[in-house]
């Protein structure tokens, strides 16, 4: 859609860290949720402890964002707006893992969507995932990473030896704990999201209180350096699984092998691994925490909630789409063993501006083979170059290649 209809009327109630962050977002994009729905988004009044009106806000707004957190008011104000017909965006996840059955049934009846990927593993897409991509998967377990504060604390207390008051000031500071950070902590927050997943991916009720839960205050730097001893993460998880029949929801520290796809989350990222048979595996990641972060995951809401019941793509700027990128590359040659293959391999890489990062040797005569990796490179001078190793005598087979990602992170 390009037309213009009109303004689309938010409701913002909280502007502390997201609610701030989302107020400086809409504003930079709203001409292209403009150009994608037709309707121009802004901001019509900002609800805070000190400033602004509820009933104003809400006769002035077709949609609210609920930001402030805890149970009441926030939980008066969401049902206030839904019954007077106005669609909700929530990052509250307390709300909704002590409320959620009242608050959806409430949506139902009164016609409008209640919207909160946001309360869940921050700009990680995960509700929306459980919800349409994966609904009709049968999930058996999710394993997640849900908390940015506890794992913002436990990897920089294994990185740098931090204390752990000291980190858990600095995580504050950034803006991603609760405002009662004790609920980063001892696992409450987490527990709320993982009862959220459990309700999504088993389609039942449950309740936080039903949220087996323990935190990471008791852990040490001996736990840590334990940890790292044996080669192992240590993790606040959250697990909802189906167990005998039932299902078992809980959250607690636990050890994880260098290999499982949690053990490298570091830092405020989330993570969340979604086993089904249909399925297999899938692990998502991304930042859980921050103001920006959380602010964007909120703005895809609100842009969902305009654009009923679905978009299709369309074209706003036409950008080219290139072929010809640069990569590194692992190559595999099966060789004769005779005294020069290598100098007129690299040669030819040589002359086509390629530089080899390693090279190795595997086997002897007839199982004579080179495997090097070669230093990123525009792919078709790469490409160049091996179609011309493939016709050297020397090669016994053409050449194996095979591109290597080797982004660094921090
Ligand atoms: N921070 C993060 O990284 C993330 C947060 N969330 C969730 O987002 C929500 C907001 O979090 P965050 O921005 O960090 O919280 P903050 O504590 O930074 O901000 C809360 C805002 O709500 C306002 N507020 C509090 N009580 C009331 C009240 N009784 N009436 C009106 N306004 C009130 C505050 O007003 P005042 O300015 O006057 O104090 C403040 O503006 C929470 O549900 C949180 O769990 C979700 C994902 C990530
Ligand atoms: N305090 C929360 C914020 C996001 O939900 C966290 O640290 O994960």
């Amino acid at each position: 859609m390009t037309s213009s209809a009109g303004p689309f009327r938010i409701g913002l109630l909280g502007h502390g860290t997201v609610g701030a962050a989302l107020a400086e977002l809409l504003p930079q994009r709203a001409a292209q949720i403009e150009h994608v729905t037709g309707l121009r988004p802004e901001i019509v009044g900002v609800l805070t402890r000190s400033r602004g009106d509820f009933e104003q806000i809400l006769a002035a707004s077709d949609l609210v964002v609920e930001l402030i957190g805890g149970i009441e008011p926030a939980r008066d104000y969401v049902i206030r707006a839904m019954r007077a017909g106005k669609h909700v965006v929530t990052a509250n996840k307390q709300l909704l893992a002590q409320h959620g059955e009242e608050l959806w049934a409430i949506a139902r009846e009164c016609g409008v969507q209640l919207r909160f990927e946001a309360a869940v593993a921050g700009v990680v897409p995960v509700i929306r995932v459980l919800q349409e991509s994966l609904a009709a998967a049968h999930v058996e377990r999710i394993h997640g990473i849900v908390n940015g504060t506890s794992n913002f604390i436990l990897s920089e207390m294994a990185r740098t030896g931090a204390a752990y008051a000291d980190v858990l000031k600095e995580a504050q500071r950034l803006g991603y704990a609760e405002a009662d950070p004790s609920e980063d902590v001892n696992g409450k927050d987490a527990a709320a999201k993982m009862a959220i997943l459990a309700r999504l991916a088993f389609d039942t009720p449950v309740h936080l209180d039903q949220v087996v839960c323990e935190g990471i205050e008791r852990i040490g730097p001996d736990d840590l350096e334990y940890a790292r001893d044996l080669g192992l993460g240590l993790k606040l998880i959250g697990t909802a699984e189906r167990v005998d029949g039932g299902i078992s929801v809980r959250v607690h520290p636990a050890f994880l092998y260098a290999r499982h796809p949690l053990a490298s989350i570091d830092g405020p990222f989330n993570a969340v691994t979604v086993e089904s048979e249909a399925i297999t595996e899938i692990t998502m990641s991304g930042p859980g925490a921050g103001g920006p972060q959380t602010a964007s995951a909120v703005l895809g809401d609100v842009i969902s909630a305009m654009i009923p019941p679905a978009s299709t793509p369309e074209t706003s700027v036409r950008l080219e789409v290139v072929a010809d990128v640069v990569s590194a590359f692992y190559l595999h040659m099966e060789v004769a063993d005779t005294p020069g293959v290598l100098s007129r391999i690299t040669g030819v890489l040589g002359e086509h501006g390629i530089s080899v990062k390693s090279v190795v040797q595997k086997g002897l005569g007839d199982n004579a083979r080179l495997v090097m990796v070669v230093h990123p490179v525009l792919e078709s001078r790469f490409f160049a170059a091996v179609e011309r190793i493939a016709t050297l005598t020397e090669l016994r087979t053409p050449p194996r290649a095979i591109r290597v990602i080797e982004e660094e992170f921090s």
